[in-house]
């Protein structure tokens, strides 16, 4: 049995995940919850191995099949070494995207089918979807437009794919919005930080207060 909560945040490129992570973990640990804040592919030493592999710009070559088993095997690895154990242990957890991410980047837009990569992932996850996730939708063309300007930020091999590529991504999304009405909630992720961040808030703590 869980005692802990398991939040998954999901959305194109450049939507603003990790910004808004950053402010609600913050936020969670001033109120004095056990928080761990996580991402996917990676978030332990083999996962952020895999992640290497599959996000290198020189492996073009990388079959879209091979694509999807490797982001599954790294989601297997994170879930057991580190999800499931901190559950167990009351934590709230936030992690920079999960399934979701495959059954929208490989289900829908790499053409593979959703329902073809959900049944890859259940052998992977066992049945252990998210409490809740939040979907972060935004044009994909603006949010391109803002990793182009974050200077940091390394462009990997998903980004270097065409802007069809991405409309798809979020396609896909929206089809997951009306598969799991009940798990995924969506936010404009278009609108200034302090906007995004205050809906996000809201939501998560509908759920932690329930
Ligand atoms: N609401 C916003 N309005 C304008 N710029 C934003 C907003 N949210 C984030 N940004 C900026 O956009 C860039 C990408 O944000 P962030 O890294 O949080 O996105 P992400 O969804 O985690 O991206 P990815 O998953 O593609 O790495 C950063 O430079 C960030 O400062
Ligand atoms: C989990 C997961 C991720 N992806 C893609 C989405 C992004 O293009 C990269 C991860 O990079 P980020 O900067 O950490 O967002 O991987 C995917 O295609 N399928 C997945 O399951």
């Amino acid at each position: 049995m869980n005692k802990g909560v398991f939040i998954t945040i999901e959305g194109p490129e450049g939507a603003g995940k990790t910004t808004i992570i950053d402010m609600l973990v913050e936020n969670l640990h001033n109120e004095g919850y056990k928080v761990l804040q996580t991402r996917e592919p990676g978030g332990i030493e083999i996962a952020e191995q895999i992640r290497n592999v599959i996000l290198d710009k020189k492996n073009t070559a990388m079959d879209s099949r091979t694509e999807a088993l490797l982001y599954a095997a790294a989601r297997r690895q994170h879930l057991v070494e580190k999800v499931k154990p901190a559950l167990e242990e009351g934590y709230v957890i936030i992690c920079d995207r999960f399934v979701d991410s495959s059954l929208a980047y490989q289900g829908h837009a790499r053409g593979l089918g959703i329902d073809e990569v959900y049944t890859i992932n259940q052998f992977a996850i066992e049945g252990m979807m998210p409490d809740i996730t939040f979907y972060f939708d935004i044009e994909p063309a603006l949010g391109l437009e803002r990793i182009n300007k974050h200077k940091g930020r390394e462009v990997n091999r998903l980004d270097l794919e065409d802007i069809q590529f991405h409309e798809k991504v979020r396609e896909g999304y929206h089809l997951l919005l009306e598969r799991f009405p009940e798990r995924i909630r969506k936010i404009d992720a278009s609108k200034t930080v302090d906007m995004v961040y205050k809906e996000a808030e809201t939501k998560l703590k509908e759920l932690l207060n329930n």
